[in-house]
């Protein structure tokens, strides 16, 4: 599990988060829901030691986050930015071998070698693999930041709106890849605007407003109409498909 403790954190004196306590379980698909600047991404970063803890304690599988050598932590978990830093003239294919560097330090085998595969086949890249990343679409460029992280193939996913130009069916191939992933007892945390792929596929919902979180649980439990609508400060309409939440949002 992810255990925060009074995690609070400035900017330049601004408070971005506020004391925020919160276990995350392991083995299963956690997501962070909430309004623009809410504090998603922040919470996500330091999580990932991005950046770095003011206050507070985490722990990640018993490991103290602030104490953990970086090279011990990227074998633990992998972090996806919500604003991908393309290095222009790389391909994807050297992109997602950078996955494996915690593994095996810039000399691959052969399950190095056949993980970055497996990475560029379920993402649908291997017709892309040679291309360089300034070549390729938004929802391509995802895909191989996704391929990415998951050749980097840790315990702990945090993925910060991996969602982001994807289509529809890219989409949900991402979210049933991650419950895959949940099944064999890998942990995802993952910050989602989309509600329905929040309601359909995570198993823990935290929200979160002005830095603070507000409601925690199951779908069933963060995604009603009453905690939907004070958190986006908006009417939002619930209803039921498949024995979960469906939210209407649209009109
Ligand atoms: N580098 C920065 N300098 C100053 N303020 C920042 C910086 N990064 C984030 N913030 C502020 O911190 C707050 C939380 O931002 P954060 O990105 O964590 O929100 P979020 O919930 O992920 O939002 P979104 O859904 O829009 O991505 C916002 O008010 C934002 O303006």
């Amino acid at each position: 599990m992810i255990r925060v403790e009074n995690l609070s954190y400035q900017i330049d004196g601004n408070a971005i988060l506020s004391d925020v306590c919160c276990t995350i379980p392991s083995g299963q698909v956690t997501a962070l829901i909430g309004p623009n600047g809410a504090g998603k991404s922040s919470l996500l970063k330091l999580l990932g030691r991005i950046e770095t803890l003011q206050t507070g304690r985490v722990q990640i599988n018993g490991l103290d986050l602030a104490q953990t050598h970086s090279g011990r932590l990227a074998r633990e978990l992998s972090f996806m930015s919500q604003n991908l830093a393309v290095a222009s003239r790389l391909r994807v294919r050297e992109l997602v071998a950078f996955g494996r560097w915690p593994h095996c330090h810039g000399r691959p085998g052969p399950k190095d070698l056949e993980i970055c595969e497996t990475a560029l086949r379920n993402f649908d890249l291997l017709g892309l693999a040679d291309r360089f990343l300034d070549e390729l679409s938004g929802g391509q460029a995802q895909r191989a930041h996704l391929a990415m992280t998951f050749a980097q193939d840790t315990p702990w996913m945090l993925l910060d709106e991996p969602l982001n130009n994807l289509d529809m069916a890219h989409a949900r191939a991402l979210m049933r890849r991650l419950s895959d992933l949940r099944d064999a007892g890998r942990s995802v945390v993952i910050v989602l605007h989309d509600l329905n792929h929040a309601a359909a596929w995570a198993d823990h919902l935290i929200a979160m407003k002005n830095g603070r979180i507000v409601a925690e649980g199951d779908a069933d439990e963060v995604i009603t109409p009453q905690t939907l609508a004070a958190l986006y400060e908006t009417d939002v309409q619930v209803l039921r498909y498949a024995d979960r939440p469906l939210v209407l949002h649209h009109i």
